[in-house]
């Protein structure tokens, strides 16, 4: 497996956390970047991405992904394969639930995207980022589920291992 390049935005460091314990699981194929600090061609010499971001404003990306998605709209993502992770909180913001997936989503879908996960489990009411029964990517909830991260990252990690080129 080539390595997989792990881009995160994250303002009070969730997010951040939650993409070590993925590389850890990723072992030494995992490389981490804060989005803030890489630029476009880091990002587009992978083939393998993991794109995580925290959900603010009213289910808006975190501000470093909306900075650097002006530059990355264009890219052609279709030889990639791309897993996107969106960490929220169901509780106090139950109807725009991790929508940083959705939007994600919205600029890689020419890749072969995976890592989809059931909605069971969750405490939320409504979402962009899922759809049928699934989220689009791995939704994490610091706030009120945390006790859940860890197994949520592992079982994610485990599904999309063999995704990747
Ligand atoms: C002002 C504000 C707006 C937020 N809006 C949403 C939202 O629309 N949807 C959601 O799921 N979480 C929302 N959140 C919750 C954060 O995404 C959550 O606290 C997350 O763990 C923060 O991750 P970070 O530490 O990586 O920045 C919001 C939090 C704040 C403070």
């Amino acid at each position: 497996m080539k390595k997989v390049g792990i881009f995160y935005g994250s303002e009070s460091g969730n997010t951040q956390e939650v993409c070590k314990k993925i590389a850890s699981e990723l072992g030494d194929s995992a490389e981490i970047f804060d989005i803030a600090k890489v630029d476009k061609d880091t990002i587009l010499g992978f083939e393998n991405l993991i794109f995580a971001s925290a959900t603010y404003g009213s289910g808006d990306l975190q501000d470093d992904w909306e900075k650097a998605l002006k530059n990355l709209n264009e890219s052609d993502f279709s030889s990639k394969v791309v897993a996107l992770v969106g960490v929220g909180d169901g509780d106090s913001y139950g109807d725009t639930f991790v929508e940083s997936i959705y939007h994600l989503y919205q600029v890689v879908k020419s890749a072969k995207v995976v890592g989809r996960v059931s909605k069971e489990g969750y405490i939320f009411e409504e979402s962009m980022a899922v759809d049928g029964e699934e989220f689009l990517g791995l939704a994490i909830d610091e706030e009120n589920q945390s006790e859940l991260t860890e197994g949520r990252v592992k079982a994610w990690v485990e599904q999309i291992r063999g995704e990747f080129i």
